[in-house]
Order: C-alpha cells, then structure tokens, then sequence
C-alpha cells in the first residue's frame, strides 16, 4: 500500500507523476462517452489492440469494449509504479480492465514490447488458448520513438524532421510561470538515414509482421480486418508532419495497408485500411513542433465542435464491423479527419495562425482547453477529483479474470 497526495510536476508538456484517480475517471468518461451497443448481449468478435493504454488506441479500446462487445487483447507499454507512480497508461490499463470485467468482456492486457517477437509469441498463444484460435479485428496505434529489429537486433530510432530543407514554425510554449510564449523554432532537415530509420519505426513493417505472424499459426478467422492509424494533417504543419520524416513513415503505412488489402482479401475475405485520424493531445502528439500551437488554434475556431478521439473510433468501428458501409478515400483509407481539413475551418486556422502572437495567442487559441487536455494525459484536471487527497498509488496490472 502507498498511499500518497500527488501533486503535478512537469518539464514542458511531460509530467513526472500520473494520478490513478484521475486516470480511472478519463477512462470512465469516455466510455460514458460511447453511444448505445450496437447489438448488445451475446458473445463479441475478437479483437486484438496494440498501443491499447493511450490516445487512439485506447480510445479504440474502449469504443470496441463499450460498442462493439469486442474481447481480446490490449497490449501496450507501460512502467509499474515505483518510486514514482505508474504511467498514466498503466492506471488507465487498469481502468479499462475493471470497467470490461464489469460489462462482461473478456479482455487481457499485455505490457511489453509490441515490436519484438516474444510479445506476438505471447498473444498467438493467448489467442490459441483462450479466444478460440481465430481472430476478427486487429488495431494497430502505435507511436513509439524506436523499435528494435528482431531478425537483426537493429534498433532503429524515429524523428521529426522536414525534408530537404530546414523549417521554421511558430511553436507554442508556456513559461516557468505558466505564461503562454508563440515563439519561432527551426529544425534542421533529416540527413543521412534519418528517412529509412523513421520508416522503419512508424511505417508499416511491424505491422504486417503482427498480421504474418498470426496468419502463420492459422490464427485469423475469416474476413478478419485490421486498420491501422495515420494522420494526414494541415497545410500549417505539412512541412514537419506529411512531408517530413514521419509523413515518409505514414506513406510507407498507407502503401502497406494496400499490399495487405490485397493479401488478406485474396486468403481470408479480409481487409486492411489505414484510418486517417484527427489532430488529437497526445503524448506522441505534443513532441511535434508547432502541433501544441496548431491543435490550440483548433480548438479556437472549433470549439465542442472538435470531434475526440473516443467519437472518432466509435465511427471508425462502426465501419469496420459493417453497422456502417467502410467509406474509404480514392487511396483506400477511411477518413475521420474530414471536419478538421475542411477548407473553411483550415482558412481560419491559418489566418489565426499568421497573427498569433504572445500578446494575442490567448484569444486566438483554446489554451485553458489545451492546457487541461496534457494535464489530463497524465490524470490531472479532471472534473470530480479531489487533489488534495492521498490516493493509493500502488495499483497491480490487471490479470486475466478466469
Ligand atoms: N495524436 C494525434 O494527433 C494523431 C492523429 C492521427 C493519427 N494518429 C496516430 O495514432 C497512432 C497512435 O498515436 P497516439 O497519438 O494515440 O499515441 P500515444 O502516445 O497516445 O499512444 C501510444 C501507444 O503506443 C503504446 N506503445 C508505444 N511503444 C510501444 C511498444 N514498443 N510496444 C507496445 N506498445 C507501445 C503506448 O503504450 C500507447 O498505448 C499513431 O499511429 C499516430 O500517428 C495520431
């Protein structure tokens, strides 16, 4: 037992604490947040997360538990309380687990290492043993800095460049007492291997390993699908987002999810599609240059309007499992990005953009928004908590329940 009061220490947007009580309300809240089953009762498809503890792969978590009646496997990767408490990821892991023990969902969560082979060894059996040997749905929402090749022992490390030249963007910073600064940053642009590393991190190769895998052991049942996530993005944040480094990777994911289309299409009568998601806060998210001013404007033109990731996955299972026609872009991917890269709401964003200044940027952006969406990330201003309370910090990861 370690009981303990847990205050919000941060450098720039990482915090070095999380709170479980507040992690355990923003998993609540967004399964509040998922409208009625869809065919309630009976035993759900199976499906298989990976990068179930954050961001869109939680949010896929929970819209298929809450939604859909999936059970499964998460799997993502977390650190146990210590002398500092646990990830927020591993507090809201638990969160999830309780509220699908609650509804009746078998779901198990993993906490490893999704690139490496142990893991896929892990699920394989997992999926062999407890779910009946055949799997319906794979989500792939991984952001992760690097990987480690498994037939190669190669460690392979992402970053966030332009390419071919430098860029320099306005960036949105606060200062030691919380002011907001928009300040200029440049970035120099990727060289050497850089493009080949980032491919190799966040592009598509892991993820046709988990799908190779698995159809290896004769795992996945029939029309099995599986989407994984990328992000396409404004004009504003082009230069370090789409065509940049990552964009390379996010093209290499895309091209993957054709090759895999046609795979799983000819063998199982399956499918695979990348789903182009919205600006969201999140910890992979806000490392981006230029993103925190960008998603902060947002907000500002957009308001309640903006669609969270929770609303996003609930449309994005919904055309998956067939309760909606797939509605798929001439490149084959679903798109649930189109309110964000709406001409009208792009325009305004840039014209807001051009002017932004320290002086100006508090009318301009939803910064108490933007402030409470990191707080949040790590379990902090949410509504109905009481920080001034000591809370147990040692919470176990979730077993499997019998
Ligand atoms: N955040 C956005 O604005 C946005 C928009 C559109 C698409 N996306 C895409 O969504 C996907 C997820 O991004 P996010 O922003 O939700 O990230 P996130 O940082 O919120 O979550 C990442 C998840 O990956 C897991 N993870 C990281 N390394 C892992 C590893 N080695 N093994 C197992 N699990 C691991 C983490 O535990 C966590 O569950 C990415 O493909 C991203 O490009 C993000």
């Amino acid at each position: 037992m370690s009981e303990r009061v847990i205050a919000p220490k941060s450098r720039g947007f990482l915090f070095l604490d999380s709170h479980p009580g507040g992690c355990r309300q923003v998993v609540d809240d967004m399964w509040q947040a998922v409208p009625a089953p869809v065919a309630p009762g009976g035993e759900g498809p199976v499906a298989l997360v990976i990068g179930s503890s954050a961001g869109y792969g939680l949010a896929a978590t929970i819209a298929g538990l809450a939604r859909i009646g999936i059970r499964g496997i998460g799997v993502c990767f977390e650190k146990a309380p210590a002398r500092r408490t646990g990830t927020a990821g591993w507090y809201r892991t638990a969160a999830t687990a309780r509220l699908a023990r609650q509804h009746g969902r078998d779901m198990v969560f993993l906490n490893g290492d999704a690139f490496g082979d142990a893991m896929k060894e892990e699920v394989a059996d997992l999926l062999a043993e407890r779910f009946g040997g055949r799997l319906d749905y794979l989500i792939y929402s991984v952001a992760a800095p690097r990987r480690t090749d498994p037939d190669t022992g190669e460690v392979y490390a992402s970053v966030l460049k332009p390419v071919g030249s430098s860029y320099t963007t306005k960036t949105l910073v606060f200062d030691q007492d919380g002011a907001p600064e928009v300040k200029e940053v440049t970035t120099a642009p990727a060289e050497g291997d850089d493009i080949e590393q980032t491919v190799a991190v966040m592009g598509g190769t892991d993820w046709e390993r988990w799908v190779t895998f698995l159809a290896d052991r004769s795992l996945l049942a029939e029309g099995f699908t599986t989407a994984a996530l990328s992000y396409i993005g404004s004009p504003l944040t082009a230069a370090i987002y789409r065509q940049g480094t990552i964009g390379a990777a996010k093209s290499h994911l895309e091209a993957t999810a054709r090759t895999l289309d046609e795979r799983l299409g000819k063998t199982l009568g399956g499918r695979a599609v990348t789903s182009v998601n919205a600006a969201a806060v999140t910890q992979s998210s806000t490392a981006i240059p230029g993103i925190a001013l960008y998603v902060g404007l947002l907000r500002g033109v957009l308001g309640d309007g903006m669609i969270a990731p929770i609303g996003q996955l609930v449309q994005l299972w919904d055309q998956l499992t067939g309760a909606r026609s797939l509605d798929l872009d001439d490149e084959g991917r679903v798109r649930l990005d189109t309110w964000e890269l709406d001409p009208t709401v792009q325009n305004a964003v840039a014209e807001r953009w051009s002017t932004a200044t320290s002086d100006s940027i508090t009318d301009l952006a939803d910064l108490g928004w933007f402030s409470d969406e990191v707080r949040r990330l790590y379990g902090f201003s949410v509504p109905g908590i009481d920080y001034t309370a000591a809370v147990e910090t040692d919470v176990s990861w979730p077993a499997p329940t019998a």
